[in-house]
């Protein structure tokens, strides 16, 4: 049992830390840990991967169809919704997978509602892609 108050517990020691051997965790190794952390999730979610090459064809015809400034913030900030709410439902995968490795209703809650929080995203960032680049496509009839 450890002896630490639940203050300590919010801070990260040099025995907890893995990664620095100072008091506190280093700034390039907090960047780092986000990397891999980005890395996992587009590594192991398929989706993740399709979601980027959507991404990708949307700021190639971007620059195909020269959108606005304003057009560009909705796309950029599109695109990013979709790539944040796709980790966190990896971290949340991960963490239902750790706490409850067997079948649970609310196990099923907590990854339906992670996935649900992904296909609002998506919903929402293929409306925007249509309402960006329908009236481009219509004014070169
Ligand atoms: N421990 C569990 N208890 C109950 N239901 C679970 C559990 N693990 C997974 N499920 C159900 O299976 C579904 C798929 O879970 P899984 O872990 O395979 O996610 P996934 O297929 O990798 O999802 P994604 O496509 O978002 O990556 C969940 O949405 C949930 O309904």
């Amino acid at each position: 049992m450890s002896d630490r108050g639940p203050k300590d517990l919010l801070t990260r020691t040099a025995e907890d830390s893995r990664c620095s051997g100072e008091g506190r965790f280093s700034l390039p190794c907090a960047f780092r840990c986000a990397g891999e952390g980005i890395r996992y999730a587009f590594l192991s979610q398929r989706n993740l991967k399709i979601q980027g090459a959507l991404g990708a064809l949307a700021v190639i015809a971007g620059f195909v169809f020269r959108i606005s400034q304003a057009e560009w913030l909705a796309l950029v900030l599109c695109i990013m919704v979709v790539a944040v709410a796709e980790v966190v439902n990896t971290a949340i995968e991960s963490v239902v997978d750790i706490a409850s490795p067997e079948w649970h209703p609310l196990a099923k809650s907590a990854k339906d509602a992670a996935a649900g929080a992904v296909l609002l995203a998506s919903i929402g960032s293929v409306a925007c892609g249509l309402i960006i680049f329908v009236p481009h496509l219509f004014a070169l009839i």
